[in-house]
């Protein structure tokens, strides 16, 4: 994970200052990408201390559809907190547009089971894309999609995924954002008979909060480790029926965590 560290210090060198909708204030740049082989290990950030289970259980409730934070809360998932109404409501977020897309008809099109009948029937599609950014439906979300769109490509027996960030808290929310990527293209690949390839994260508004540039500095003062690997213990019947116990990440020894307040 060099490149995120190259990341922070090209924030540091040559971010501009800004104000944002939080009041905390960034330094940032625009439009940046990072490429991960996703045969060279799992990307998961060895130079702080990443809590898996918040990653891997919000993937397969975004999967599952579920746009209430029960289901977070129920496992001591406490991300999306701060953003939930007094039901636990998030409004029509990730899940919602991944599994039950709004259509004119009335109906829903369910964007990820499309997606997986597309990459097995004509897995040299262009069009492999799954789309989050609902304009219609932007008032009813608690926060508009950040990963608002990931694209598949299949090539040589390898899935690949590049995924668009509109907005990218480069300190919590991005080490957050590649694993969780990285996870699911070793489930759609596995759906898919295919081995993972390549994860290409782009950003547009790469950002790091004004209260999180010293802990930055931290973390460039560490060294990268050895990535752990990814284990898949059960190969699940379909991309929806997937547990959280069928995963394990072996060998993952990084620097400690350091905390950081989360901008609302
Ligand atoms: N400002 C901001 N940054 C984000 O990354 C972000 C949002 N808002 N709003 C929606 C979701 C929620 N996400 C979050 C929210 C909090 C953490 C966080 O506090 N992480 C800590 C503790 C993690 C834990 O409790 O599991 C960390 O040290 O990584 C990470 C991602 C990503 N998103
Ligand atoms: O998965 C996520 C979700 C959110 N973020 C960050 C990016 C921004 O810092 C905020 C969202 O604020 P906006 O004003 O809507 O841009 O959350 C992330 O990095 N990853």
């Amino acid at each position: 994970m060099r490149q995120y560290l190259e990341l922070l210090d090209d924030i540091l060198q040559h971010g501009v200052q800004k104000r944002d909708r939080t009041g905390v204030g960034t330094l940032g740049v625009f439009g940046r990408q990072m490429r991960f082989d996703l045969n060279a290990g799992f990307p998961l950030l060895t130079t702080k201390k990443l809590h898996i289970p918040s990653i891997f259980h919000e993937l397969l409730w975004f999967i599952s559809g579920d746009t209430n934070i029960r289901y977070l809360r129920e496992r001591n998932v406490s991300i999306w907190d701060e953003w939930a109404d007094e039901n636990g409501e998030l409004g029509d977020v990730y899940g919602k547009q991944w599994r039950a897309w709004q259509s004119a008809d009335g109906g829903t099109v369910d964007q990820l089971a499309q997606l997986l009948t597309q990459i097995r029937e004509t897995p040299y599609s262009r069009r492999l894309l799954i789309s989050a950014w609902n304009p219609a439906e932007l008032q009813r979300m608690a926060l508009p999609p950040c990963h608002y769109a990931f694209q598949f490509m299949v090539e040589d027996g390898r899935l690949s995924c590049l995924f668009n960030m509109r907005s990218t808290d480069v300190f919590l929310g991005l080490p957050f954002n590649i694993a969780s990527y990285a996870l699911l293209t070793h489930m759609v690949a596995q759906q898919c008979d295919l081995a993972p390839g390549e994860l290409i994260w782009s950003g547009a508004d790469v950002h790091l909060y004004l209260n999180h540039l010293e802990q930055a500095r931290e973390q460039l003062t560490r060294s990268p480790l050895a990535l752990p690997e990814l284990i898949i213990l059960r190969k699940a019947e379909n991309l929806f029926d997937y547990r959280y116990e069928d995963f394990a990440v072996r060998d993952y020894e990084p620097h400690p965590a350091i905390k950081a307040a989360v901008a609302v």
